[in-house]
């Protein structure tokens, strides 16, 4: 990219809209565009997208138009999802989850914080994408599913170890919350596995809305958990609900149903802890090979949709209908 580059497509722009653009960067044959949305009301501003895209789809050498909207500040509710133990699927919720909450008509980001085991640039199919800065803060990276968002996997090489200490994580997660999220209204936030210096930052420094208890239905994964809904609720972070994900399994075969961890259990603990059941996911192979392939099974049309939409609502019930605490993020 250079400035002639930019020079041209901005001339490409309505003078009304040209003045409003704060940075413009060409690469790969994406543009992504900073747009400041002063003065409009936030109703207005998908005609201002749709403007911005429609004046530079088609021009020489661009394949892609991203447009990030800054000012008018939309303050996001942040929703952690969390677990105790690692390999129950919270990356996997997280991603569909948000993709289910974007289908219902949020403006969701996808924050993914488990910086030394980074796996959503895979799970929304945006890896070897970078996100550029504006004014020192991160712009997040569009996804195919209306979804942007941000992880250390776009900041490292593939495969790289990340092995940082506490501060550098807790520095990487700040970077992350803090980039021009400004359209969003809902940041799914994917924590690592257990209670460690993200957890602390998340609570001292970016308290979450609310949390969302990912655990498989076996006992050991379930202690686990409530070790996570401890955590949060020291923290005083409301706990929206635990859901049970990889609850039994339809042979591809004969179709018959198994339940390789039991069933029922996270329910049972949940009701146990006095909270909310979200409800199920089974555990299907279609699953684990659309994320691998970067598509999120929530965005598509197959059997597993109902599942995510389910929860989506939910999740979206509580965040519209919870009691607004003194001091607390505005109601969506
Ligand atoms: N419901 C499901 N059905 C089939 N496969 C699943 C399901 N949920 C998750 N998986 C698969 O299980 C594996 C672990 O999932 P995932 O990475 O989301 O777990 P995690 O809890 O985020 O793990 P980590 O602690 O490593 O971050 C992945 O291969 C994923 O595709």
């Amino acid at each position: 990219m250079n400035s002639l580059d930019a020079d041209r497509l901005k001339s490409l722009l309505p003078a009304a809209l040209a003045e409003r653009v704060r940075s413009l960067r060409l690469s790969a044959g994406r543009v992504t565009l900073v747009v400041d949305a002063t003065g409009l009301e936030v109703q207005e501003r998908p005609a201002l997208e749709a403007q911005l895209r429609a004046a530079l789809t088609g021009a020489d050498g661009v394949a892609q138009v991203h447009v990030a909207i800054m000012a008018d500040k939309v303050q996001p509710v942040i929703l952690a999802v969390g677990s105790g133990k690692g390999g129950v699927g919270k990356s996997t919720l997280s991603a569909n989850l948000a993709v289910a909450l974007a289908r219902l008509g949020r403006k969701v980001g996808l924050v993914d914080a488990d910086i030394s085991g980074p796996s959503q640039a895979r799970l929304l199919g945006t890896e070897g994408q970078r996100p550029v800065a504006h004014e020192n803060r991160l712009v997040p990276v569009a996804s195919r599913w209306g979804v942007p968002m941000l992880s250390m996997a776009q900041l490292t090489e593939p495969g790289a170890a990340i092995a940082w200490r506490g501060s550098m994580v807790a520095g990487a997660v700040t970077q992350f919350l803090e980039a021009h999220w400004d359209n969003a209204e809902i940041i799914v936030v994917d924590l690592p596995p257990g209670t460690g210096d993200v957890q602390l930052t998340m609570l001292q420094k970016f308290k979450p809305t609310g949390a969302v208890i990912v655990s498989t239905p076996q006992d050991l994964a379930l202690m686990d958990a409530a070790r996570a809904v401890s955590l949060f609720e020291k923290g005083g972070v409301p706990v929206v609900g635990v859901i049970e994900n990889m609850a039994g399994y339809a042979c591809p075969h004969c179709g018959e149903v198994s339940d390789p961890f039991g069933v029922g259990g996270a329910e049972a603990a949940a009701a146990a802890m006095g909270l909310d059941f979200l409800g199920r996911i089974p555990l299907d192979i279609a699953i684990r090979r659309e994320s691998d392939a970067g598509n999120p099974i929530a965005a598509g049309d197959g059997p597993q949709v109902q599942a995510f939409l389910a929860l989506a609502t939910r999740v979206n019930d509580w965040l519209v209908q919870r009691p607004l605490q003194p001091g607390s993020q505005a109601a969506l």
